[in-house]
């Protein structure tokens, strides 16, 4: 068996206040392999990056179609017009959608991108064949409908693709369950399900932590992964068919909007089905972070550890914002059409200039300075042909060629709309007493006769699997006052606190937290992320505390990579999700 890797030296655990590990040690030049090949020499410049002059490229000109009214939040069902007749939007109309796809073919060639280009059978959804879901994939059928946060009608009948690794033992006692980011599928790693005889290596994205011996030993624990409810790898989203069973169309922009507490619920529905009373972790970075939370406040019986990289009790607004750019920059690209773009042309450059911004978001100014430094790719075709350097309006700094390839490997592999919901519920995430009180308040008066939402006062026998108790049945009004005073309990305490936080929102997310109070905490947060910076990672391990949670182990690391360090530091990152589980 091949050794453990060492606990990572760089990190602390927390005292009160907490221990800040010392700046970037991260040692540069980056470590993986594929990125050593990238030297500064015209010769080693991607094949898939577009040569000088650059063109714009074209926008294929699309048959006009019948625009669906605008539904973004799903209510009622005034893009159902859309159903019927979409599919028929390009019939008699074939030569234009010739004409379409070769512009697109065109364009895709001429920037060496061939490979990735729709490759769609006449008459079948082009978009589909890009974000399949890996083939081992299982699927988990809910056997009824998924009441929702934000929405008065529920999700029709659901379904959650994952996979898992090792094997679960027999009290079912060492199942971890993993929450993706964003536009992660389940592919946490290779050989997924059966382990000895899976023969679908394809590495997955935390192939470096997750498998035997690894920081997650799936000699020792039974993993599961799910696609995210909303997401475009198997589980139900905006792609799936509509009406659900129709295969007709998909949902597009009539899916509801989602909280992550939806996201979290349909995967309890899993853990049902799997016999999983009690989970021994919940783990889970960046949007996966909040899952992770979120699972512990609704079910905290049945979380034994909870651990959150990268992530934030409440989102900040300067994450808000960027979002919103994305999202923004997505929904004005012409091809997006509302959402209803499925039976055409997929909204290539908005996808893509939103992955550019999320790249900027994703990794650090210092990792680029370091990466990249000035450098410009019209420097090196000049030094390759002996010329003098001029440089270009097109992309020539490294770090714009690096952003726009970026976007270009991203933009056809997920669901733009996929993107935009999950996008909006990471926003709407927000774990204070009153935001999770409103939300328990809408929830328990529109479906009295479901188990309810809790309370954050509410004790863990009060939780969305088990019959709403008698005591809940009467009044589903929230006391507001209750929750002022359990805020201002937490503000009294939070004077004789010392926080390393200087959030004013502390006391009411402490408030909010309390059902975690007996649950074992690993917060993990990165001095360059700018996407959930430090200060939120102080604030939720502090609020935790304050919560009266006392095993809350906080690590804050240095280094360049910002918010995707939880993807690329195994030793520390690894390391210390692996002291947490054992
Ligand atoms: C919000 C949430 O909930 S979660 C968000 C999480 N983050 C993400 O989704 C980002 C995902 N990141 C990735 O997928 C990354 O590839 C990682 C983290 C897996 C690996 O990162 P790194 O090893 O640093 O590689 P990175 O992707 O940055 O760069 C390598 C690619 O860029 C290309 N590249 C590098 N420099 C340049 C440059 N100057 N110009 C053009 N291309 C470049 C390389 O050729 C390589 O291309 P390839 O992947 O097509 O072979």
């Amino acid at each position: 068996m091949p050794p453990k890797p060492p606990l990572p030296r760089s990190l602390h655990l927390t005292a009160k206040p907490a221990v800040i590990s010392s700046p970037a040690k991260t040692k540069f030049p980056h470590p993986k392999p594929h990125l050593a090949r990238y030297h500064l020499e015209a010769s080693s410049v991607p094949s898939t990056f577009p040569t000088p002059p650059f063109s714009p490229p074209a926008s294929p000109k699309l048959p006009a179609r019948r625009q669906p009214a605008f539904n973004p939040g799903g209510f009622g069902l005034a893009g159902g017009q859309q159903s019927s007749s979409s599919s028929g939007s390009w019939k008699g109309k074939g030569k234009e959608k010739e004409r379409a796809i070769d512009e697109l073919r065109k364009r895709d060639e001429e920037i060496g991108r061939d490979e990735m280009i729709i490759e769609g059978k006449e008459g079948k959804e082009e978009a589909e064949a890009c974000y399949v879901p890996p083939p081992n994939t299982l699927i988990h059928h809910s056997t009824g409908p998924l009441a929702l946060l934000y929405s008065p009608e529920p999700l029709p009948p659901f379904q959650i693709a994952y996979e898992t690794w090792g094997t679960l033992n027999s009290d079912r006692s060492n199942a971890i369950l993993l929450h993706t980011g964003l536009s992660a599928s389940s592919h946490v790693a290779s050989r997924g399900n059966d382990v000895s005889s899976s023969t679908y290596t394809k590495p997955g994205w935390w192939e470096e932590f997750v498998g035997p011996s690894k920081s997650i030993d799936t000699d020792k624990f039974f993993v599961i992964c799910t696609n995210v409810l909303g997401g475009c790898f198997g589980s139900t989203g905006p792609s799936s068919p509509y009406p659900p069973g129709d295969g007709q169309t998909r949902w597009a922009t009539r899916f509801p909007l989602l909280s992550i507490h939806d996201m979290t619920r349909a995967q309890l529905s899993l853990l049902d089905e799997l016999g999983i009373d009690k989970l021994y972790a919940s783990v889970g970075s960046s949007m996966g972070g909040q899952q992770s939370l979120s699972l512990a406040y609704l079910a905290p019986e049945r979380v034994g550890r909870v651990v959150s990289i990268s992530a934030t009790g409440r989102s900040g607004l300067g994450g808000v914002g960027m979002r919103y750019a994305q999202r923004s920059v997505l929904m004005s690209d012409p091809n997006w059409n509302r959402g209803f773009y499925y039976d055409g042309v997929p909204p290539h450059t908005g996808m893509k200039l939103a992955r550019q911004i999320a790249t900027i978001t994703y990794r650090s100014g210092p990792e680029w300075e370091q990466r990249f430094g000035r450098r410009m790719l019209s420097e090196q075709v000049a030094s390759q042909q002996g010329e003098t350097e001029i440089p270009r309006l097109s992309p020539d700094f490294l770090i714009e060629t690096y952003l726009d390839h970026q976007g270009e490997r991203f933009c056809l592999t997920y669901d733009a709309n996929s993107m935009i919901y999950l996008s909006k519920a990471m926003d709407l995430f927000d774990m204070t007493a009153p935001a999770l009180s409103s939300l328990a308040k809408r929830f328990n008066a529109v479906y009295p006769d479901l188990p309810p939402f809790p309370l954050p006062s509410d004790p863990p026998s009060v939780n969305v699997y088990s019959p709403r108790p008698p005591s809940m049945s009467e009044s589903t009004d929230v006391d507001a006052d209750a929750v002022l005073k359990e805020v201002e309990k937490q503000k009294a305490k939070s004077d004789r606190f010392i926080p390393t936080s200087k959030s004013p929102h502390l006391p009411e997310l402490a408030a909010g937290l309390k059902r975690l109070k007996d649950i074992p905490a690993l917060v993990l947060g990165v001095q360059s992320d700018v996407l959930f910076p430090v200060e939120q990672q102080r604030e939720l391990a502090d609020a935790l505390k304050l919560a009266g949670n006392e095993q809350v182990t906080y690590y804050e690391l240095g280094g360049v990579w910002g918010h995707d360090t939880f993807l690329l530091d195994v030793q520390n990152v690894g390391g210390a999700i692996r002291g947490f589980l054992h």
